[in-house]
């Protein structure tokens, strides 16, 4: 009998950033893209069963099992303990050597462990059954196993190759105290040659060293520090190195509705996503990665203003046309499987103040201003002044009708904001009059239209008395002071519509805004963004319990999901998002900044 997939919080993450593969507690890889994010899954066990592909390595019978990342890098050391022994599994993927390989290293510690070995790829999102060989190569004719399926090569290396059985390979390997075992998946393009194939082993110290080096830059004086540097350090994890282009999650169509359709790929890079997690990267000391991904934003949106999207692929691609996987089951048999996104082409009118915002906190922090990069936002803001009043699919990617989303009009805002700044604090040149009195019309616009008087909240759209998770940012940017009547009496209604089981909701999916069947779970980002809200309206005691309480639904390992179900308690949606993450460190910085003024 096939196995299916694993609670999604079972999960851990490797990766090196440029692709990604999520671990088990089972010791199995069911979820691999190479050699990019977006590349077709080779191990799509996550949306299927084990005929999907995954590559197990798991001691036969019972067992318990422990996980960490070791200190403060993304190599995952899983440990299982049986009532004769104990092996250590580390799972690595180094990094900076142009190469896609996967490091599996086994030791056993203590007694004899005897370790079922699984190996079964399954190229083009789990359809594929490779062409299979048993080879020698190099100068010392090592047995190596190579897979070939289409434009694809995998080979898989180590002391003990598995044997084939039904088209998968499979062995039974006894371990004793001091006995190490390493195995290598490299990808290549089936067309190369694997003669010459260098071992990745090498760079697994380096990999480990680089990362700490990197974490050791991490803010200490921040509430649950350590939740704070996984949380960067995931995020980093989720940044091509070479591009710069930050992906949503490494996943595609985990649900947000076990057994629904709200399934997504959020393997591409949004703008919003990407310039939120730029701001927390800048306000925690990290400056450099604000140059990669400035360099990636400038490349993707080159070109007439007009055409900008709100996603594109990580090397700047534009087609990301959805379209679905039948034969994929789908995870908890949630279909369909989607690969692509179709809300690239929606109107979401709240994306360029985020990437205004984003480059803002960016000339302030390091006093550097690019003039290639300012010429491309007069272009940007100048395309908006034109249409800044038209509806829009809003933050959320609605799929209903294009509405005047109060949060939306409210990015506008802050685009003109940033723009007039940019121009009165460092001397840039644009049409700062036009600008200035743009952005003051849509602030008394918001104020008149956005506000429900009898409600004393802001709401979802300009047509609605419904309030929506988003407008707890009003305050964040700037919009309104935290402790405005008008933000106390949102942060109620938001409070008392939209608070499940202690975790926020986006908006209440009954009224239909969305345009989709089903409902979904408290979404993590906007639970975070309850704490900044609580931290600004003067409620530290509200926004410290209610951030603790966020940080224990971490995995074991640190990581978070999309959406949180307070009920079933489990984690739900793609994972681990970058929304999430990059939410909990603003935070912990809002936090502790609020925290240090008051005392
Ligand atoms: O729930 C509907 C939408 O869900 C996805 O969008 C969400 O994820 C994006 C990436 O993190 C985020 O930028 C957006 O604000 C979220 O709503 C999905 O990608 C959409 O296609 C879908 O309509």
């Amino acid at each position: 009998m096939s196995t299916h997939a694993l609670p999604i919080e079972d999960y851990a993450l490797i990766g090196d950033r440029r692709t990604a593969a999520l671990v088990g507690t089972n010791g199995s890889i069911d979820w691999l893209c190479l050699p990019r994010f977006d590349s077709p899954a080779c191990l799509a066990a996550l949306l299927g069963d084990e005929e999907n592909g995954h590559w197990q390595l798991e001691p036969v019978g019972d067992y318990d099992v422990t996980r960490r990342y070791v200190g403060d890098s993304c190599a995952l050391e899983t440990t299982f303990t049986t009532a004769h022994g104990t092996v250590r599994l580390t799972d690595v993927m180094p990094t900076h050597d142009g190469r896609a390989d996967v490091v599996r290293v086994l030791r056993c510690d203590r007694g004899r462990v005897r370790v079922r070995h699984a190996w079964r790829v399954r190229p083009d999102y789990g359809r594929i059954k490779p062409w299979v060989r048993r080879r020698r190569i190099g100068d010392d004719e090592e047995e190596v196993i190579s897979a070939i399926a289409g434009p694809d090569r995998l080979v898989l290396r180590g002391h003990r190759l598995p044997h084939a059985t039904d088209h998968v390979h499979e062995d039974e390997i006894e371990l004793s105290a001091g006995d190490e075992l390493t195995f290598t998946l490299t990808w290549l393009p089936s067309h190369q040659e694997i003669d010459d194939l260098e071992h990745a082993t090498e760079r697994l110290a380096e990999t480990v060293a680089e990362e700490e080096a990197w974490a050791a830059r991490c803010p200490a004086d921040v509430p649950q520090p350590e939740a704070v540097k996984r949380s960067l350090l995931t995020l980093r994890l989720m940044t091509d190195c070479d591009t710069g282009g930050i992906v949503a999650a490494p996943t595609t169509s985990l649900p947000e509705d076990f057994g629904g359709e709200r399934n997504w790929d959020y393997r591409y890079c949004w703008l919003r996503d990407a310039a939120l997690t730029l701001s927390s990267l800048l306000r925690a000391g990290y400056a450099d990665e604000a140059d990669l991904w400035r360099g990636w934003l400038l490349r993707a949106v080159a070109g007439d203003p007009e055409d900008l999207q709100i996603m594109y692929a990580v090397d700047g691609a534009r087609r990301l046309t959805e379209y679905e996987l039948p034969e994929l089951p789908g995870y908890a048999g949630s279909q369909p499987v989607r690969v692509g996104n179709g809300a690239v082409d929606q109107q979401q009118h709240d994306v360029l103040g985020e990437v205004m915002d984003a480059l803002a906190l960016q000339r302030r922090t390091t006093g550097h201003v690019d003039p290639d990069a300012w010429r491309l936002q007069v272009a940007l803001v100048s395309e908006r002044a034109q249409h800044w009043q038209e509806p829009d699919n809003g933050l959320w990617e609605i799929r209903g009708e294009p509405r005047h989303f109060v949060h939306s009009l409210v990015m506008e805002w802050v685009a003109f904001d940033r723009a007039v700044a940019a121009i009165e604090e460092f001397g840039l040149e644009g049409p700062v009059e036009e600008w200035r009195a743009i952005r003051d019309r849509i602030r008394e616009e918001v104020l008149e239209k956005g506000f429900h008087q009898e409600r004393n909240s802001f709401v979802q759209h300009y047509d609605t008395d419904e309030v929506d998770a988003s407008l707890l940012l009003l305050p964040t940017v700037g919009f309104i002071a935290g402790d405005d009547p008008r933000m106390l009496g949102t942060i109620e209604a938001v409070e008392k519509d939209l608070l499940h089981g202690g975790l926020l909701l986006r908006y209440r999916t009954s009224s239909g805004v969305d345009g989709l069947s089903g409902a979904e779970h408290p979404f993590l980002a906007c639970s975070f963004w309850l704490v900044d809200a609580y931290a600004l309206a003067g409620r530290l005691d509200d926004a410290r319990a209610l951030f603790d309480r966020l940080v224990g639904l971490c995995n074991d390992v640190g990581l978070l999901s999309e959406e949180y179900d307070p009920v079933g308690q489990r984690m739900v949606g793609n994972f681990p998002q970058a929304f999430s993450h990059l939410a909990l460190v603003r935070a912990a910085l809002t936090l502790a900044e609020a925290e240090r003024s008051r005392d």
